[in-house]
């Protein structure tokens, strides 16, 4: 079975963001991964995940104003300087938390901007978020997410150009972080995709469709996907990054069995 770390933006919501850790443990997870850790001083989120004895697996690069429907600037020809600024912030919350992982968030597409432009402002941004995150030995993760249904107008909406935009990067510590709830609704076809591609997956995340809840509820039948998993020698790890139908504990029966 793949290695699973609790998304503590997801799981555990039932408790404070400090108190998720300890949770995640207790229910037997070595790993945690969430959106942001950025409204808590680094060595504050380091001492929670000390005592729980648990691993930070990945956490995304500062969005731009989330609050304000932004999802993250890589593909932003205007936003370069503060993409530089969110790069040096994740850095240091990286080397604190001992994270190998980032995910680099792209944006939305902005109106009447040139593909081009576009294409050409992320690719110069990640790399250099690549080589920044080489310097700790960290790997920045770039993700395909549904436009259809969680976040419309996102840029990085098909899963077949997040593999592309990896050739065009050209840097090894560059790699696809593959949701295969998105996947799922974006194209499907997962374990092909999958097959396909392992060498160039460096994160997955998890949750059923339709309704982005655990394993088990929706179509994609996870069980074979994690046995494929396995049997290609993927040994990263798996992000539960689902909304429970009820509550987090009484959804993890998926894990148990
Ligand atoms: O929305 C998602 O799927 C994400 O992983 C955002 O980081």
């Amino acid at each position: 079975m793949p290695k699973f770390a609790a998304n503590l933006s997801f799981l555990f919501t039932e408790v404070p963001f400090p108190e998720r850790f300890a949770r995640a443990a207790a229910a037997g997870f070595t790993g945690v991964e969430y959106l942001f850790p950025y409204d808590w001083p680094a060595h504050e989120v380091a001492q929670w995940l000390q005592s729980a004895d648990v691993e930070q697996v990945l956490f995304n690069l500062p969005p731009g104003d989330w609050a304000a429907g932004e999802r993250g600037l890589a593909c932003l020809p205007q936003r370069q300087g503060e993409f530089a600024e969110s790069v040096e912030q994740a850095l240091d919350y990286a080397m604190v938390l001992d994270c190998e992982r980032v995910h680099c968030l792209a944006g939305l597409r902005p109106a009447g901007c040139d593909e081009a432009m576009l294409e050409t402002t992320f690719v110069a941004n990640l790399r250099h978020a690549a080589d920044r995150f080489a310097t700790i030995g960290a790997t920045v993760m770039i993700e395909p997410i549904n436009s259809r249904i969680d976040m419309p107008g996102y840029w990085l909406d098909d899963v077949g150009k997040g593999f592309r935009l990896l050739q065009a990067v050209d840097r090894s510590n560059v790699k696809l972080q593959l949701d295969l709830y998105h996947a799922q609704i974006i194209q499907g076809d997962l374990a092909r995709t999958i097959e396909a591609n392992i060498g160039d997956i460096g994160h997955v995340q998890i949750a059923d469709n339709p309704g982005r809840h655990e394993p088990g509820s929706g179509e994609i039948h996870y069980p074979f996907l994690f046995e494929l998993l396995d049997r290609l020698g993927y040994t990263g790890w798996v992000g539960c990054e689902y909304k429970p139908q009820t509550t987090t504990e009484a959804g993890l029966g998926w894990l148990r069995r």
